[in-house]
């Protein structure tokens, strides 16, 4: 099996985004930006702010339609899906700040991720169908099961509202899991955490790699959050790919250090 940081050569890239170009009321928010995320690698994107790094995101998520350019995971066409179509496709997000649903409990809003892989339709399960109960039980499983590999099973039947924010960012983490991505999006996971909330998630995301073989991309500011877990940095100023490489090569970078000294 190959690691990790060594991807076989025959598998095609989890997410491969060639001459991206956005245009937003006027603003060129991105510019002809290449990146490719290789399976089972963790990649971050950085820049300061108003780089556009929200907006290559919520292209790959279909929230923005891409003026020009392609998107691709695994080799299938995604440019220009919608944001409902894209767990079909094997991608899935979480956001800067959870989306939950505080008086439901943790399983619940877990579960609310669960429903991709349901085949049975709503008849199946208002008449409680054996093959629609069967399904139900195993996705019910399976959340829970996340929930233990996220360490926060004991939380499970909590109202999700009583959750730490840390707590939050772990159920939305499950609810994406939960919907076997190939491609994990992290739209800014540290913000809002502590210091130690930070450091376990990112064990966290390292584990996950490993165990279900999934490509992350994150947008984060905080720099140790980067340093920690990424196999790539890809570094955007004004719309426009100025960097690549391993986080303290990108950090040292001197377009990346001009742009940030610039924003400060
Ligand atoms: N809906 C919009 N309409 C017009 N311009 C927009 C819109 N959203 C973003 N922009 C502009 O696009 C550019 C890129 O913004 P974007 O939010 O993608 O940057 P960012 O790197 O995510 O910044 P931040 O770190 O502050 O979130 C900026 O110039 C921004 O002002």
């Amino acid at each position: 099996m190959p690691e990790p940081d060594a991807p076989s050569g025959d598998l095609r890239p989890s997410l491969e985004i060639t001459e991206l170009s956005l245009l937003l009321g006027g603003v060129r928010a991105l510019s002809d930006v290449n990146v490719v995320v290789e399976p089972a690698t963790i990649v971050g994107l950085v820049g300061p702010n108003g780089a556009g790094k929200t907006s290559l995101f919520n292209c790959v998520c279909g929230y923005y339609p891409a003026t020009s350019g392609r998107i691709r995971v695994e080799g299938v066409d995604v440019t220009r899906r919608r944001p409902h179509e894209m767990p079909r496709y094997g991608v899935a997000r979480t956001f800067q700040h959870p989306i939950l649903e505080p008086q439901y409990t943790v399983l619940e809003n877990v579960l609310t991720g669960g429903h991709i892989g349901i085949r049975s339709g709503p008849l199946s399960y208002a008449l409680r169908l054996p093959q629609a109960v069967r399904q139900e039980r195993r996705t019910i499983a399976a959340a829970r099961e996340l929930l233990g590999y996220l360490e926060i099973e004991h939380q499970a039947d909590l109202p999700a509202g009583e959750l730490s924010y840390g707590g939050q960012k772990r159920v939305e983490l499950a609810r994406a899991l939960l919907t076997g991505p190939k491609l994990l999006l992290l739209d800014e996971l540290a913000s809002g955490l502590t210091h130690e909330e930070v450091m376990d998630l990112a064990e966290v995301i390292k584990r996950i790699r490993v165990d279900h073989r999934i490509a992350v991309l994150l947008v984060e500011h905080h720099m140790g959050m980067i340093s920690a877990i990424t196999d790539k940095v890809i570094a955007l100023v004004e719309g426009v790919k100025v960097a690549e490489g391993t986080a303290a090569q990108v950090q040292r970078d001197p377009a990346v250090v001009e742009a940030y000294l610039g924003a400060a």
